[in-house]
């Protein structure tokens, strides 16, 4: 048969950062950043303490406006979105900090995520269907995330590396297609790392995924392309094997100096 154009091709762009700027104050934070997320690739962003890679992520994610460009999501421009509509359109974040209920199990943290999604300022009260789904929706993000068997668990009794892993169910919970997940591998030992890459590696069948990590050798392991940033600005962006051997990046960035 004839090759056939790919159908998919145009729409595996999920999430297009055009020459995307913030300041804060006298200081650009980020500073003309372009990117693209594409479905089945993992993104990492990489850069020295303070290089803007959290900015960034909270401009992508509507956290904060940009002060110049564009954000554009499943190719409508969302640069004016709130954050609420932008994770109603299909993007997830997770964040460095911790955003679990301790108290509640596992479950119940992943089911207030996925009814996260449907929450509007006047819709206070929330229809049977609605519960349903929220629950068909917890449940399928416990599988996806490996934490079946801990759904029923007080969620402050889970490991350092479970509770990130519940993070990213929690995520999973709001049906995404684009993750941006900050920091995911940190405060982890080798074991728990290795059970998120391997979840990372699942994930991006799926999903467009950046990954902002500090852990080079994961970063170098599961990233299809990484860009590395450098007082705001982006100085490299290719694949992990060219960045490596990238002088510029050497030089800034892996600290050698000839
Ligand atoms: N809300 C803010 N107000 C003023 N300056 C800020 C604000 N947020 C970040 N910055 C500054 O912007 C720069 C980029 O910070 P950012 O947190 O994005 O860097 P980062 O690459 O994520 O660093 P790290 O790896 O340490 O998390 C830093 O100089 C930081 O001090």
């Amino acid at each position: 048969m004839a090759a056939v154009m790919n159908p998919g091709a145009a729409t595996d762009a999920l999430l297009v950062a055009k020459e995307v700027s913030r300041r804060f104050g006298g200081l650009k934070a980020v500073d003309g950043v372009s990117l693209t997320l594409e479905r089945g690739s993992l993104h990492a962003v990489i850069g020295t303490n303070g290089a803007g890679k959290s900015t960034l992520i909270n401009l992508l994610s509507g956290e904060i406006p940009p002060s110049a460009g564009r954000v554009l999501l499943m190719g409508q421009d969302a640069t004016g979105w709130s954050q609420p509509r932008r994770a109603r359109a299909g993007l997830g974040r997770s964040y460095q900090r911790n955003t679990i209920f301790v108290n509640f199990t596992v479950r119940e943290n992943c089911r207030l995520a996925a009814q996260s999604r449907w929450q509007r300022a006047w819709d206070w009260w929330t229809p049977a269907q609605r519960c349903a789904s929220s629950q068909a929706a917890a449940e399928e993000a416990l599988r996806k995330a490996g934490l079946t068997a801990q759904a029923g668990r007080i969620a402050g009794a889970l490991s350092h590396g479970q509770k990130r892993q519940l993070e990213i169910a929690m995520c999973l919970a709001t049906a995404p297609k684009v993750l941006l997940l900050d920091e995911p591998l940190a405060g982890m030992g080798a074991e728990e790392t290795e059970r998120m890459l391997a979840l990372l590696g699942e994930l991006k069948s799926e999903h467009a995924i950046l990954l902002v990590e500090h852990d080079m050798d994961a970063v170098f392991r599961v990233a299809d392309r990484i860009t590395v940033m450098v007082n705001g600005r982006v100085i490299a962006s290719d694949t992990p094997a060219a960045v490596r051997s990238n002088r510029e990046v050497q030089i800034a960035y892996l600290g050698e100096s000839h």
